[in-house]
């Protein structure tokens, strides 16, 4: 990147006394970035937002600002480069809001100093841009906590800073005003050209706004790249230690993480061997449930980019895969009925038919094993009836287990211990 640094932590150290959170911080930021921190609980980023205001001591490493070394400046000369927006703020007397959006000036004035015009204006701005003017003449300590957010950030903004580090900007938000700051935060910084630094828990968030994300944990930086390269599932797991599906939103063109289940030993005694015929979306859920539990579980026919064939891929099963839109041949139906040939249950799961697919459901009464079906099976027959001919002709020589939920057949699997009979 040719842009300007404007931040650079250099094996940063700090927290509270003999605890020590962040252990070698290191991240260089450019002038214009829209960087977002991300972590897990805990893991130190409040902390080192605090180091980087100046509350905590730096006891290793240095913290650069403009190419000044941060420890070097002064309280004021610091608000006036950069400007925090911490977690929580609170303030014990009653001060109005337009007064606290006004302290935002204090690096600029002088102790005996009143606010002249200018600063009058920029307050007026800041409150504007954040659409905190209806607040003005309101107690700060009487407004709601995602009010008192925006009131925060304005408060920031009046610093003009040229760097803005904010913790959780969005954390007392409703999803509306979390867009919305987001969206105001983004301005900020294409227009205004401000360089931010934004704790996110909401990877969604992180992944859509900002250009760069890093990633910290126990105290230092585990990934750092553009939202691609750094919501990918390794990263998921080290960081939450969760099962998440993760695919690109393509309105937004960034990946999207959806969360799945916290991951946990849960194994079962005797693992079964599970086939299921899915391909839409509608077995995402059995399918991770089923492999968490231990069962060995196999896919067909799916069609490749669906999110029941992404969550296999993700989990790495075994499965037949076509590419989008293609029909399932019969070619393709012999590779599933020859994966599904070793099972001892077949799945048939909550899956729309067409003509796309029915070549699925050809040639099952020749499996040995159990053969479950999801209800909606029949409900989502877009064959004009050939389902429920396939299935007729199954019925004809195998016993077929209706569920009307997946949750119905792992309680199923559940009470068995050696296997279906
Ligand atoms: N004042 C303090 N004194 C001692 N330990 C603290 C203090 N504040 C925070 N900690 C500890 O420092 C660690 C990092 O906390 P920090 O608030 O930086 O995490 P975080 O990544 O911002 O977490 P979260 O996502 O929950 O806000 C935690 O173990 C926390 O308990």
């Amino acid at each position: 990147m040719d842009t300007k640094e404007i931040l650079r932590f250099d094996g940063v150290h700090t927290g509270y006394g003999e605890r020590e959170i962040i252990k070698g911080f290191t991240a260089t930021i450019h002038e214009g970035e829209f960087v977002g921190l991300i972590g897990s609980n805990g893991t130190g980023k409040s902390t080192l937002l605090k180091g980087v205001s100046g509350l905590l001591p730096i006891t290793a490493g240095q913290i650069w600002v403009q190419g000044e070394d941060n420890a070097s400046l002064s309280q004021r000369e610091r608000a006036r480069r950069m400007a925090v927006v911490p977690q929580h703020f609170a303030i014990d007397y009653d001060f109005y809001v337009e007064d606290i959006v006004m302290m935002g000036r204090n690096p600029y004035l002088g102790f005996r100093d009143r606010e002249g015009h200018r600063d009058r204006d920029i307050v007026a701005r800041a409150m504007a841009v954040t659409g905190t003017e209806k607040f003005r003449g309101r107690l700060f300590n009487e407004l709601s906590g995602g009010e008192k957010q925006r009131v925060v950030i304005a408060r920031a903004i009046a610093q003009e800073p040229e760097i803005i580090l904010l913790d959780e900007p969005t954390s007392a938000l409703d999803v509306h005003h979390q867009i919305e700051v987001m969206e105001m935060i983004v301005r900020l910084n294409t227009e205004s050209g401000m360089t931010v630094v934004a704790v996110l828990h909401d990877l969604n968030l992180a992944s859509r706004y900002c250009g760069r994300l890093i990633m910290i944990n126990d105290g230092q930086v585990v990934a750092d790249g553009p939202p691609e390269a750094v919501i990918v599932d390794d990263n998921m797991r080290l960081l939450y230690n969760m099962r998440m599906l993760i695919r690109e939103n393509t309105l937004f063109e960034k990946p999207e993480v959806i969360p799945i289940r916290v991951l946990k030993p849960q194994q079962v005694e005797n693992p079964l061997s599970i086939h299921v015929i899915c391909g839409g979306g509608g077995a995402v859920r059995i399918l991770d449930e089923l492999s968490e539990m231990g069962h060995r579980v196999t896919l067909g026919v799916v069609n490749e980019g669906s999110d029941d064939w992404r969550m296999a891929e993700y989990l790495g099963l075994e499965m037949v895969a076509i590419p989008p839109f293609m029909a399932v041949s019969p070619e393709d139906q012999r590779k599933n009925l020859a994966l599904m040939a070793g099972a001892d249950v077949l799945l048939v799961a909550d899956v729309p038919f067409g003509t796309g697919n029915i070549e699925n459901l050809r040639g099952l009464s020749d499996f040995k094993g159990t053969i479950v079906m999801h209800r909606s099976v029949l409900s989502g027959d877009f064959t004009g009836g050939l389902v429920a001919e396939a299935l007729e002709d199954i019925r004809l020589q195998r016993a077929v287990v209706m569920i009307d939920d997946h949750d119905d057949f792992l309680a199923m699997i559940g009470t068995i211990k050696n296997g279906f009979s």
